[in-house]
């Protein structure tokens, strides 16, 4: 059977067909001017950043939290801190759809993160229409020269850009074409296994200070938090922990440790 990547790879492409054919819903009021850059908030940060995700189910979990209110959620992620807000907006694995990107977007006012399988410049103006100040590309998900041309297009539509790495030899294609924000992703797509291993194996590959390094998925405790650090990410993509939480708030602002804690 085909990796599960490969499967939303494939079923991605169908939808994006569709979408050249009738057009798409375009979020007129959404208004990106005035949010600050990811980046700048995390480069030079005493504290670790928390990317907060707003995930109502994945492939590998089933459902988390199908009816959460996305505006409600996504407030109480600012309020409590969040560096940013990571919306998922693909609808037939995760459940999401822009329809929640574009909501979020009246609610809060720091940047947010359009989470999805970018395959195609037009997702791209569709996210930034919708109100996305942040885009993933996952390397694993698209050729070189299309992965160099996405994040060129994303990049002069003023967009930033994280770019999604789970090996070494995805770390350097990230590092070749200069991306400033990378994820390195703990989950393995194919198996779904979990491991700041990877965060720890792959940072350490990273000799620029320029660039600003976000450990993704599997962030639960503190301890986490510490290890991410402590291999040198600026930040931390966190989804299920926050949405099954009772305390979003206070679990959120327990992992923004101090950088220097625990080392
Ligand atoms: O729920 P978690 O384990 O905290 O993971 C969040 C986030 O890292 C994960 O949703 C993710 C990372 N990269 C992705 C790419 C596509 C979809 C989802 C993801």
């Amino acid at each position: 059977m085909a990796d599960i990547l490969q499967r939303i790879i494939e079923k991605k492409a169908e939808e994006i067909k569709c979408l050249e054919k009738s057009g798409y819903k375009r979020y007129e009021n959404a208004n990106i001017r005035g949010v600050n850059k990811l980046y700048d908030s995390l480069l030079g940060a005493e504290k670790l950043g928390v990317i907060a995700e707003i995930k109502r189910a994945s492939p590998s979990k089933g459902d988390i939290r199908t009816e959460v209110d996305p505006p409600v959620q996504a407030k109480e992620y600012e309020r409590a801190g969040a560096a940013a807000i990571s919306v998922l907006t693909d609808t037939h694995f995760f459940k999401g759809k822009m329809e929640d990107l574009a909501r979020v977007r009246e609610e809060v006012s720091i940047p947010i993160l359009c989470k999805d399988f970018i395959l195609d410049p037009i997702q791209i103006d569709r996210a930034r229409d919708a109100g996305a100040n942040i885009i993933l590309l996952i390397v694993a998900a698209l050729e070189r020269p299309l992965l160099r041309s996405l994040f060129h297009y994303a990049e002069n539509k003023g967009l930033e850009v994280l770019v999604e790495v789970h090996d070494e030899e995805e770390m350097k294609t990230a590092l070749d074409l200069g991306a400033k924000i990378i994820g390195i992703n703990n989950r393995n797509l194919k198996t779904f296994e979990v491991s700041l291993d990877v965060t720890e194996r792959l940072a350490g590959m990273i000799h620029n200070e320029e660039v600003v390094l976000i450990s993704e998925s599997g962030i639960r405790h503190v301890e986490d938090c510490i290890r991410a650090a402590k291999a040198g990410a600026h930040g931390v993509l966190v989804g299920e922990t926050l949405m099954r939480s009772d305390d979003t708030g206070r679990v959120l602002s327990s992992l923004q440790i101090k950088k220097g804690d625990g080392r």
